[in-house]
This record gives C-alpha cells, sequence and structure tokens, in this order.
C-alpha cells in the first residue's frame, strides 16, 4: 500500500466514484448469511462455495469478465427482500465513508432481480432508502444509475425501459441515469440504440461499458450510436490514437477501474492500466472500484494501487479529483462543496508532500 503520509492525503481527497455496482459490494460473508436467513441453496457442485473463505479465494482466480460474471450473478440470487439491498448498499456506504468518499453514482441490475420474481420497487426502495441514510450518517450523496444486462435478448431490455415503475422512478428523479453492463464482447452497443435515444427524449444521463474487453470500435459506437455522456472502464481506447485525441478533445470522462482490470485479466500489472497515457493526453477520468467486494479493494484502495504504480504527484491527484467532482452528475451546489473541499485538503497537505 502506499506510503503512509501520501494515504492519508488520497484518504481526505473529497472522491467521487462512479462506477460501482451495488450487487458487486456483496462480500462472501453477507452472502452466506443472506442464503441461510433466506433458504436459497447455492451450488452444491462448486467447491468454492463451501464456505465464505473457499469463495474468497475464489475470487482471487477470476480468469476473465464472463468467469466473474457466473459468480456475480449466482451471488446476487441471495437478495430477496428490501432490506437485503438496504443492508447491501449500506455495507457499501459504510466502507466508502471510511475511505472518504464524499459522492456516489452506482449502478443496479433490476433485470438479474426480476427475472429471479424480485420486483423493480423492492430493489429501488432498498437501495433509495440506503441513500437517504448514507447523506443523513456520513454526508455522502448519491446518484443512482439504472443498467441494462447486454446479454439479455433486447426485447427484454426495452421491455423494462419501458415499464410503468421503471419509467415512474425515472420521471420523479429516483434515477438518474442508465447504463449498460455484464458480458461485453458478444453484444455491442449499437444493439440498444432505441433505448438510449428514448433515455435521451427521457433528459436521463447516459453511460455503458465499452471497451473493457470490447475493441475501441465499442467505445466510438456508445459515443456515436448511445449518444452516451461518460465512458465505462475504456481503457481499449489506448488502441485508436485518433479516438484518444477526440475524447481528449471533447473533455468526455471515464470511469476506470484499476483493480478489476487486474483481477479480470485485462490487464497484467496495475501499471498497464493506461493512466500515465491518460493523463498526458489530457483524457478526463474517474478512479472507480467497480465490484469491491469481488477484486479485492473499495475507492481508496484503487487511489492507494494506482499511487503505488504511478506514484503521481499532489498536482496530478488534484486534478484527477477535480474532474471526478466535474464530471459528476450532481448539482452545481454540490460540485461547488465538493471543490471547496479539495481546495482545503490541497492547501493542508501540498506542502507536507511537496517538501
Ligand atoms: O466490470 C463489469 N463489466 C461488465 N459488467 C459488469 N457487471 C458488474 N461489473 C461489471
Ligand atoms: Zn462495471
Amino acid at each position: 500500500m502506499c506510503k503512509s503520509t501520501f494515504h492519508s492525503f488520497l484518504q481526505e481527497l473529497p472522491k467521487c466514484e462512479h462506477h460501482m455496482h451495488l450487487e458487486g459490494s456483496l462480500s462472501p460473508e453477507v452472502l452466506f448469511t443472506l442464503a441461510k436467513r433466506n433458504n436459497i441453496t447455492l451450488p452444491q457442485d462448486d467447491d468454492a462455495f463451501q464456505s465464505p473463505e473457499t469463495l474468497l479465494a475464489r475470487y482471487s482466480r477470476f480468469t476473465s469478465l464472463d468467469d466473474f460474471l457466473h459468480y456475480y450473478y449466482i451471488g446476487m440470487s441471495v437478495l430477496i427482500s428490501e432490506s437485503d439491498f438496504e443492508d447491501l448498499a449500506m455495507d457499501y456506504f459504510r466502507h466508502a465513508a471510511a475511505d472518504g468518499l464524499a459522492h456516489a453514482e452506482v449502478f443496479f441490475d433490476p433485470q438479474a432481480h426480476i427475472e429471479r420474481g424480485i420486483t423493480y420497487n423492492t430493489v429501488l426502495a432498498g437501495f433509495s432508502a440506503a441513500r437517504a441514510r448514507a447523506e443523513k450518517e456520513f454526508g455522502i450523496t448519491s446518484e443512482l444509475i439504472c443498467c441494462f444486462l447486454r446479454h439479455l435478448p433486447v426485447p427484454n431490455c426495452m421491455s423494462m425501459f419501458k415499464d410503468a415503475d421503471v419509467q415512474a422512478s425515472f420521471k420523479n428523479g429516483s434515477v438518474t441515469g442508465i447504463g449498460l453492463d455484464s458480458s461485453e464482447k458478444p453484444f455491442p452497443p449499437a444493439l440498444f440504440e432505441e433505448i438510449y435515444a428514448g433515455a435521451k427524449e427521457l433528459g436521463l444521463r447516459r453511460t455503458a461499458h465499452a471497451g473493457e474487453e470490447g475493441p475501441a470500435t465499442f467505445i466510438s459506437d456508445a459515443l456515436d450510436v448511445l449518444k452516451v455522456e461518460r465512458i465505462d472502464h475504456g481503457i481499449r481506447l489506448v488502441e485508436d490514437e485518433a479516438l484518444l485525441q477526440k475524447i481528449a478533445k471533447d473533455g468526455t470522462m471515464l470511469s476506470v477501474c484499476p483493480l478489476s482490470n487486474k483481477v479480470l485479466c485485462c490487464v497484467k500489472e496495475i501499471s498497464e492500466v493506461p493512466i500515465r497515457k491518460f493523463l498526458d493526453a489530457g483524457v478526463k477520468f474517474s478512479i472507480n472500484s467497480d465490484d469491491p467486494a469481488y477484486f479485492g479493494g473499495y475507492i481508496l484502495d484503487n487511489y492507494c494501487a494506482v499511487h503505488e504504480a504511478f506514484n503521481l504527484s499532489v498536482a496530478e491527484w488534484t486534478s484527477i479529483c477535480r474532474a471526478g467532482i466535474e464530471g459528476s452528475w450532481c448539482s452545481q451546489a454540490r460540485k461547488d462543496e465538493m471543490l471547496a473541499r479539495l481546495d482545503e485538503v490541497v492547501g493542508r497537505w501540498a506542502p507536507k508532500l511537496s517538501a
């Protein structure tokens, strides 16, 4: 981990997280507890499910995004009641508060629950209750991003988009935007053009996973066809220099997830995540935990891993943190608060760290 003084500086920075799947904050401990409470039988034919310890050990051997997703979808099958969803999100917000998180824009995967017979409103009510508590108890503000599962048939995604309860949550502001996640390579962004056009019409914010395992053309398609405002992951942008320059010029933000990239074998080492390249080219990005309970770390662990690998300066960390605040989908008043806090933290730490 990073040296203790830098660690304290990174902890105190008013960090914004834009790429965190609430279902990905389900730890093996909580998974086993909920399985017991809700009478869910975990797979008997996979030794990984013998105990929380064996499951955690399996998480350290993921070979790809799809290998992880297999466990991710089994894991979330233990979530049944509104309070299960609230407890799950509170577990995340508690970790995030300890890490000095100021603001979170979090994903959730309703289709994965609806197809198990859990209603959209059960999921939404649990997560909404946790968001309100996180603001009151920890001062963490948050927004919800409803994701579409790209491995499911497009009509299934469209019917969720059109569902009356889902539409109500879009219109009453309890959900801020939409995202696109799950298995990437066989499912190009353009499949979801109609849904994204409908979301734009409603004034929703729009983002999509692209260029994690999939090619750089998925990033340009997400921008050109889906008209997204952010790109989730986007590390394969380095394979297209012209697109990289365009994204830098337009100020489009990427939500980069370093520990995730390493654990899912998208890179061999954190030093291969194109942090230096993005900084030098002026590409805006935030640093995020993705699925913290599966990838071995919350937001501060990701900041520390980046610091270990790239030894960034105070000025570079300040500009990453500022880009995260400015690229958030919260009110300008909230951004101004976080920017003032950033100035205060940097003003206090810069003399000590630059000496
Ligand atoms: O990193 C991810 N990529 C795609 N889908 C996901 N669902 C949870 N995490 C991820
Ligand atoms: Zn993700």
